[in-house]
C-alpha cells in the first residue's frame, strides 16, 4: 500500500508519519510537497500535523489555497482514504472536506500530553482494527483544537455516526467531546490526536498503529 504524506511549509509531522508508515506499518510512502498538483498512483492520502504557514490568519486557512489542493478534493472524490491529523483537520475543515471548524482551546493555552480517548465508532476504514468502544491513548498538541459546528452539523453528525474518536476529559471545549469525525462518505477523516506519535510502546504507546493497521486491513480486502 503506497501512501502520500503532504508536506506545506511549517508542517512538522510529515517526517513522523512517514516514519510511522515505513518502520511502524512497514508499506512505502512518499513526501509529496504542498506544490504538487498530482496525487496519482497513492492508495491514501496522509495530511499531517504542524504550523502550516505560521497557522496566520487562522490554523489550515492558507493551507487550504496550496497548489496540492484541487489534487487532494479529486483524491478525496474518488473515495479513497484521507487523514488529516492535527492541523490536518485543520486544513480539511478549511477546504470544506469535513464539517465544523477548530477553535482556540477554551484554556487558551497549547496543550501537549497523552490523551486518553474512546474509539467511537470502529466500524470505519481508519478505526476497523480496534474493538468497539475501545479506549486507547493518544498523545494531543495544539492550541486550537476546540472542535465546533452548529446543532444541525452533530446532529447529522450523529445520525450517520461520523464522530469517529471522543475525547475522555475534553481538554479542549471541543462540542459533544469530539476528538475526530469523518465525512459523510466515510473515506476523509479529521482527528486532533496523533497516533503518528504512537507507534511503538517503547515510546509510550502502539495504539496509534491502529489507525494505520485499519487502512491496510480495507486495502487489503479491496484490492
Ligand atoms: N501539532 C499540530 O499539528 C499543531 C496544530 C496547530 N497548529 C495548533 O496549534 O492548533
Amino acid at each position: 500500500m503506497k501512501f502520500a504524506v503532504i508536506s506545506f511549509p511549517g508542517s512538522n509531522c510529515d517526517e513522523d508519519l512517514y516514519y510511522a508508515i515505513v518502520d511502524g506499518l512497514k508499506e512505502e510512502a512518499e513526501i509529496i510537497p504542498h506544490t504538487s498538483t498530482r496525487l496519482d498512483g497513492f492508495d491514501a492520502v496522509l495530511v499531517p500535523g504542524g504550523f502550516s504557514y505560521g497557522d496566520y490568519l487562522r490554523t489550515g486557512a492558507i493551507a487550504k489555497f496550496a497548489p496540492v489542493m484541487p489534487a487532494l478534493k479529486a483524491f478525496a472524490a474518488t473515495g479513497k482514504p484521507v487523514l488529516g491529523i492535527c492541523n490536518g483537520f485543520q486544513i480539511l475543515t478549511e477546504a470544506g472536506l469535513l464539517p465544523g471548524s477548530l477553535q482556540h482551546n477554551t484554556n487558551m493555552q497549547f496543550i501537549c500530553e497523552p490523551e486518553p480517548l474512546r474509539v467511537a465508532n470502529h466500524n470505519t476504514m481508519f478505526t476497523n482494527d480496534f474493538a468497539a468502544d475501545a479506549h486507547i491513548t493518544l498523545p494531543i498538541a495544539h492550541g486550537e483544537g476546540n472542535y465546533y459546528c452548529d446543532a444541525d452539523t452533530l446532529a447529522s453528525l450523529k445520525a450517520n455516526n461520523q464522530i469517529v474518536f471522543t475525547y475522555s476529559d475534553n481538554p479542549n471545549g471541543s462540542v459533544d467531546d469530539i476528538a475526530g469525525i469523518m465525512n459523510e462518505q466515510g473515506n476523509v477523516l479529521g482527528m486532533m490526536p496523533h497516533p503518528e506519535r504512537a507507534v511503538e510502546s517503547l515510546l509510550g504507546s502502539s495504539d496509534g498503529l491502529g489507525v494505520f493497521r485499519s487502512l491496510l486491513a480495507t486495502f487489503t480486502r479491496t484490492v
